[in-house]
């Protein structure tokens, strides 16, 4: 069977302006595959976040052409973006950025709340499965505040996948972890590509990460050195 194409970047070049006229991104062309796990890699500063926020259609300041799923996202205007990133894109930061009032589970179910397509008892099923999937089934009713990090860290991916997304991209989803945490993190993106074909697209310094991932995009001064 032939490999679908979960996301396409052609010919991405961006610019920063302040305090000079800078080019942080040159040339970019990749595409990844439905259900593939990449990693981005490079040195501090070569560009990762910068192309990341442009994959994930958050930064619009480029020029190329970002195409997810067989639509072109250049050019939509920021509603449509919004639209399509609630449906489509799954975030997971270095920081889980959960809301410390309120409880795990309520944290989970916030994205689909705001997306509207399901009824409240349909999206608090589903919080509860991605919860056991990722071992926290008996946490929901805490406070989020509550949880070590690693376990708050792991919320920040149930609450990532609420709305069912064909990619999630992580921004060092592991940065902030120690190694048994992080294999956990690792373990279940491994997870969620191989069983359920989403794509995964994450930032990483963590060179274990990285290598055990299905292909690694290592960025220097903006550029693609190497796409294996
Ligand atoms: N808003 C901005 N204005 C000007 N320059 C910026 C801006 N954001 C980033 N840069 C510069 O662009 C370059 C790439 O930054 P970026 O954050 O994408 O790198 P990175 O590879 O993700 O680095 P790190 O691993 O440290 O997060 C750096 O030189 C950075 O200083």
């Amino acid at each position: 069977m032939e490999d679908k194409i979960a996301l396409t970047a052609t010919g991405i070049n961006k610019y920063f302006y302040q305090p000079e006229r800078f080019q942080v991104l040159v040339d970019i062309n990749f595409s990844v595959k439905r259900g593939e796990f990449l990693s981005l890699t490079g040195k501090s500063g070569s560009g990762k976040s910068t192309l990341l926020y442009i994959l994930s259609t958050m930064d619009t300041d480029y020029d190329g052409k970002l195409t997810i799923n067989d639509e072109v996202l250049t050019g939509q205007s920021q509603n449509q973006l919004a639209a399509f990133r609630n449906a489509h894109i799954g975030f997971v930061f270095q920081f889980h950025y959960l809301l410390p009032e309120f409880s795990v589970l309520d944290n989970v179910m916030l994205p689909a709340l705001k997306l509207g397509s399901k009824s409240k008892a349909e999206i608090e099923e589903k919080a509860y499965q991605n919860l056991k999937l990722l071992g926290l089934q008996d946490q929901a009713l805490k406070l989020s505040s509550k949880l070590s990090g690693g376990q708050q860290q792991r919320v920040a991916i149930a609450r990532a996948l609420i709305n069912e997304p064909s990619i999630i991209m992580g921004d060092e989803p592991t940065g902030n972890l120690d190694s048994k945490n992080t294999q956990i993190v690792f373990d279940i993106f491994r997870q969620l590509a191989a069983e359920r074909g989403q794509t995964i697209i994450a930032v990483t310094h963590d060179e274990d990460f990285a290598k055990n991932s299905d292909r690694v995009i290592e960025l220097a001064d903006g550029r693609i050195i190497s796409k294996n």
